[in-house]
């Protein structure tokens, strides 16, 4: 088992005028890595921002923090070579987004990013899976992308676990509604990359609650290799 549980705050809650600072409390609460969501107004009915702020929060924080771009946009292709500029860690496209994923993620990995593919509610885990040896991280989403705070949908956990059964050490990540109160169903299901916007940014002790999604998720992980 070589994936271990990496907790990554989107910062798609904070003060969008404080983004940096945002960044660098969110690393010196303890986060794994920072998860930055990019919206176009097109894939997504919402607007964020793009590689120039990207490029602004890497001089910030510097070199070491890992951005996973959540990349929320139609053509994804166009924005692989600028992101990689300004200074992305992983690229993590939607297959809806894409009608040549192979050539996408082969592009990524020539630019000197990792790769992260994403999916929406309504689409199936065995249209993601064909790809999945070929990725370093699978995100199933859980909430319609688009917007921060939502529901969180336990229903999306059995395309978690069937991932899980199907690729043991690929890193699966979970994005939508995550927090200590659904936690526990994520890392039951095998994610070990969590994704927490509003439960985290909003808490007024964002270093325990990040803890406290760590070691639920160790804890599953280590219960895993038990069972095994
Ligand atoms: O991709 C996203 C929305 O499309 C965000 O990453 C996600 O919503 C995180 O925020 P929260 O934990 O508040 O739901
Ligand atoms: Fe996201």
């Amino acid at each position: 088992m070589s994936y271990s549980a990496k907790i990554g705050p989107s910062i798609l809650s904070s003060d969008l005028a404080c983004l940096g600072s945002e960044c660098v409390r969110m690393m010196e609460c303890g986060a794994d890595y920072l998860h930055l969501d990019v919206m176009d107004g097109h894939f997504v009915p919402n607007i964020t921002f793009g590689h120039p702020m990207v490029e602004c929060l890497r001089k910030c924080v510097g070199p070491d923090p890992f951005f996973d771009m959540h990349m929320m946009v139609s053509r994804p292709e166009q924005w692989v070579a600028p992101m990689a500029a300004a200074g992305a860690s992983q690229y993590t496209f939607h297959l809806e987004a894409t009608t040549n994923a192979g050539n996408l993620i082969k592009e990524i990995r020539q630019s000197g990013m990792k790769v992260g593919l994403a999916i929406k509610p309504g689409t199936t885990v065995e249209e993601l899976a064909p790809w999945a040896s070929q990725i370093d991280m699978a995100l199933v989403m859980t909430v319609e992308p688009g917007f921060g705070g939502q529901k969180f949908m336990e229903d999306m956990m059995p395309k978690v676990s069937w991932l899980r059964s199907q690729f043991p050490s690929l890193d699966i990540e979970v994005d939508g509604g995550v927090g200590p109160s659904t936690i526990h169903k994520c890392a039951e299901a095998g994610a070990n990359m969590i994704v927490s916007g509003n439960a985290v940014v909003s808490s007024d002790d964002p270093r325990s609650v990040i803890a406290m999604l760590r070691t639920a998720v160790s804890e599953a992980i280590q219960k895993r290799s038990l069972d095994r």
